[in-house]
């Protein structure tokens, strides 16, 4: 038998639609609308969206959960209605809530999350499982006794049992303490270095930045941006300057005006926004000179994901309440 070749991508989405029926005659939501997606094999990808943006449905789809309402989704090149079983062997989902069976322990969860994917007793990892995500030693804990951030770990463990080459991880790291966060992420850096892929869901921007190379971003059940997080974050090219001055002012001078900067602190502080790539930084040292300015400190900060996101989510909505003003 030959080995079927690795597909380009660990997950496929065209078209994909999901409308919740309304109750009572209510008009129905739609949560997706179309949605084109690709998760390149190997990715470290961060789905971020605002609340109600549809993130939940698109995952709860591709575990099975939500059934789609059109348009197709693969799942390591398997369609995930006429190959479900297939589909499904080939994710792992760590789901938001911590909903583990607390009269149970850790080996006992994975042995029985092994038995239901069909995993043969000979080739489990229950042990290796378990050391791998920090909890070897409590294989034999009942799951209540374990502390917020172990379940969280014990949950990647159970999606892990049949080495699934796609891992999902809905908010795996809301509530859990800063510590613990670094730890999971370790676990799940070293699991995707290994080739596993990764998609992420999380509220925490910054947090996406750092381990995401690949980030879509989703809006009213649609993407409004996807792309490599290093080009998503040079697209915007978006920069603040702020200069904290020897002696406060009390109006602006006017070249510095031309630029849109704002005095703040008290007229102790110019703040200015900028893009560096049409507007050199010497353009606007130039006009601090021609300001005869003393300036005490100088600094620049570069967009971070958080003004990225709000950007793309703001000029969408504003696009969405556009349309529904001139439809109406
Ligand atoms: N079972 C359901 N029945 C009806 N509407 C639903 C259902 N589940 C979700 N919705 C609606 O679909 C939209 C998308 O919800 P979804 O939970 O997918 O968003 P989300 O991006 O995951 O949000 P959050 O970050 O808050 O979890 C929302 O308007 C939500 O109210």
């Amino acid at each position: 038998m030959s080995i079927p070749p690795l597909p380009d991508n660990a997950i496929s989405l065209r078209q994909l639609t999901k409308t919740y029926k309304g109750e009572k005659g209510r008009p129905g939501r739609r949560a997706l609308d179309a949605v084109d997606l690709d998760v390149p094999r190997g990715a470290f990808f961060g789905l971020l969206g605002p609340n109600g943006a549809g993130k939940s449905t698109l995952i709860n789809i591709l575990a099975g959960l939500v059934r789609k309402t059109a348009g197709e989704a693969r799942i390591w090149d398997r369609d995930i209605v006429r190959e479900e079983r297939a589909a499904r062997c080939a994710i792992g989902i760590v789901p938001q809530e911590l909903n583990l069976d607390p009269f149970f322990t850790p080996r006992e969860l994975l042995e029985m999350q092994a038995g239901l994917y069909g995993v043969p007793p000979r080739e489990r990892r229950t042990e290796e499982i378990l050391d791998a995500v920090g909890l070897g030693d409590k294989a034999d804990a009942y799951a209540r006794t374990l502390s917020g951030g172990m379940r969280r770990r014990l949950l990647v463990a159970k999606a892990m049992v049949h080495s699934p080459p796609v891992l999902i991880l809905d908010e795996p790291t809301a509530g859990v303490d800063i510590e613990l966060r670094r730890q999971l992420w370790d676990h799940v850096r070293e699991l995707n270095r290994q080739g596993t892929t990764i998609l992420l869901t999380t509220h925490y921007l910054e947090e996406a930045e750092e381990l995401c190379d690949r980030i879509a971003i989703i809006n009213h059940g649609r993407v409004v941006a996807c792309d490599s997080t290093p080009a998503l974050l040079r697209r915007f090219d978006n920069k603040t300057m702020t200069l904290t001055l020897k002696q406060p002012l009390d109006a602006l001078p006017a070249p510095l005006a031309a630029l849109g900067a704002e005095l703040r602190e008290g007229g102790s502080q110019i703040h200015l926004a900028y893009r560096a790539a049409s507007q050199p930084v010497d353009q606007i040292l130039e006009a601090v000179r021609q300001s005869g300015l003393s300036i005490h400190d100088l600094s620049t900060e570069e967009a971070d994901l958080e003004d990225i996101f709000l950007q793309v989510t703001r000029a969408d909505n504003a696009a969405t309440n556009g349309q529904g003003s001139a439809a109406a």
